[in-house]
């Protein structure tokens, strides 16, 4: 029951929907109801038509009827579909957002512990739940109403053929309840096989330049058949249990069509029954058999809606990264203070830092020096409260950072890390993301002012040269040049650079210390680099 209950904390979700929801659910409710009368009147124009009256014109108005209450519940049935599919896109699209926009909030100590693709993987959960509002499972709860109906008239009609098909349901709803059981384990595993598939694609999409280099496609290719050869057998196994599905239905269908047309027959022989009223029971019949194999089929489907949803809550119960208490930063930061600053990546590995204390003020320039791996980037991640130290506490203006919004903290500190990553779009859009209020022109001015015109015109397309993930259409060094202007647009108070000089041909190194040693950045300037050479006006140095 538990786990039912789950599905109550989708509301919130279907709360913007509901007079689209309301509406979808009445026009089931009227696709029930109109179903209803057709097997009756099938009935009645046997009876009174073709073994009765004989005439044309009786047959004629009863087609009419018929064929209204068809068009009828078309035109229903389209519109109440659509409103479902709508829905179902639409929730299931507010869901991928909330989970998108959690996952941006989580703390790093979490997000850094993820497996690559496990982010995507539970975006993509979203989808099982939308399974939930897709047409077929929502009119599963309406086939109640109108099975339910369809065994009231045949009460009101026949009792003793009533209670047949009534005691014959619940063979009918356990054959199918079995099947569907070893259905859903043969797509749990199918799924399964698919997800490996689809683990070892992604590697070798990953890796392929190293995998050509050291000729790694045989064992790859070698590795990749073995996922495919278990997928193809499972694949084989689930059509095999969908055969045999549809089989034992039509099996027992076909079994309990026979013991009423049996019973029916003898009520006919005995002068009780007409052969009017049988067609109608066979269809309401039907009606009943079919609402019962579907609900024993949408406990099978509302099994990975509850995993699903609990899934979603546990993801989006988690505690962001900011504290409820957290608030703004409105002024510049003046001043930073690490005092005692300790800090580990997790609670079973070693410390990074044991006891940092520094202080920082502005318009200060600092050169951070330290063996590799004493924990220089540690310390610009825990000023941009990526993490938050272990002991000891950062200050800001002698506030502890902490209690102050990253998301403010980080608009007031720039940053040139060590390994740039440009996003797609082109070189344009990754200098302006998350710049508020910065245009071109802005861009265009401030590489005049850094002399850095004939750099961006080298580059294949200048400023709207395209930046894709697959193909470096930048090398390290011009995104080096690429994230520095990024920086100065900002306007930031602070600026972070990790290793500017590494890995950089002389003319990106000129262009990137230069400005700097030309004084273009007048705030507190941090800098880490395990070279001195061409930094002297660093003037004042850091060590850990
Ligand atoms: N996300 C992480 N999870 C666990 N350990 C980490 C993580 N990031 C860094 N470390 C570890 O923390 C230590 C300090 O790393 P850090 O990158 O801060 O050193 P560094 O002084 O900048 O090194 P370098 O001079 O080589 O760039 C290293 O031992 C590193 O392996």
């Amino acid at each position: 029951m538990g786990k039912w209950r789950s599905l109550l904390r989708l509301m919130p979700f279907v709360r913007p929907y509901r007079g689209r929801f309301a509406l979808g659910c009445l026009g089931l409710l009227a696709g029930s109801l109109l179903a209803l009368p057709g097997p009756l009147l099938i009935g009645q124009v046997t009876d009174r038509v073709f073994l009765g009256s004989r005439s044309l014109e009786q047959l004629l108005v009863y087609l009419a009827v018929i064929a209204g209450l068809y068009i009828v519940g078309y035109a229903v049935s389209i519109a109440t579909q659509t409103a479902f599919v709508r829905i179902n896109n639409l929730v299931v699209n507010d869901m991928r957002t909330a989970v998108m926009s959690k996952v941006m909030d989580l703390p790093m100590s979490y997000l850094s512990g993820v497996e690559k693709g496990y982010v995507q993987a539970r975006i993509q959960e979203c989808s099982s739940i939308g399974t939930l509002f897709t047409p077929s499972v929502i009119s599963t709860f309406f086939t109640v109403v109108q099975a339910t109906m369809a065994i009231v008239t045949m009460f009101v009609l026949n009792w003793m053929l009533a209670l047949v098909v009534v005691g014959l349901a619940p063979v009918v709803l356990l054959t199918s309840r079995s099947s569907g059981r070893a259905l859903a384990a043969g797509a749990k595993e199918n799924m399964e096989s698919t997800a490996t598939l689809n683990a070892a694609c992604f590697e070798i999409v990953n890796g392929i330049e190293d995998i050509k280099i050291l000729n790694g496609k045989a064992p790859h290719l070698k590795l990749f058949a073995e996922k495919i050869a278990r997928l193809v057998e499972s694949g084989v196994k689930l059509g095999r249990m969908g055969v045999v599905f549809m089989g034992n239905i039509l099996l027992v269908n076909n079994a309990t069509s026979l013991l009423i047309l049996f019973v029916a027959g003898l009520l006919i022989l005995h002068g009780q029954f007409t052969v009017g009223l049988f067609l109608t029971f066979s269809q309401y019949s039907t009606q009943v058999f079919s609402s019962t194999t579907s609900i024993s089929t949408l406990i099978t489907f509302l099994k990975p809606v509850c995993l699903g949803t609990e899934r979603l809550y546990e993801l989006l119960d988690m505690a962001a990264e900011d504290g409820p208490g957290a608030h703004e930063l409105t002024e510049p930061i003046r001043r930073l203070d690490f005092e005692d600053v300790s800090f580990r990546y997790g609670d079973e590995l070693p410390l990074v830092l044991g006891g940092v204390s520094f202080s920082i003020d502005a318009g200060e320039r600092v050169l951070l020096q330290g063996a590799n791996g004493s924990g220089k980037t540690t310390i610009l991640k825990l000023l941009l409260a990526l993490y938050r130290p272990t002991s000891g506490r950062i200050t800001i203006n002698g506030e502890d950072s902490c209690n102050l919004r990253s998301a403010d903290l980080r608009r007031r500190i720039a940053v040139v890390s060590q390994s740039i990553f440009l996003f797609h779009g082109t070189v344009l859009d990754n200098i302006l993301l998350g710049q508020q209020g910065k245009t071109r022109s802005d861009v265009e001015a401030l590489i005049s002012r850094l002399g850095m015109e004939r750099f961006f015109s080298r580059l294949a397309d200048g400023l709207d040269t395209e930046i894709t993930q697959s193909s470096s259409s930048v090398s390290g060094g011009q995104a080096q040049v690429i994230a520095l202007v990024r920086a100065l647009l900002s306007d930031s108070d602070v600026m972070l650079l990790d290793e500017p000089v590494a890995n950089v041909d002389a003319e990106a190194r000129d262009l990137v210390v230069g400005c700097l040693e030309r004084g273009q950045f007048n705030g507190m300037l941090i800098v880490i680099s395990h070279q001195t050479e061409g930094l002297e006006f660093l003037r004042r140095r850091i060590r850990i």
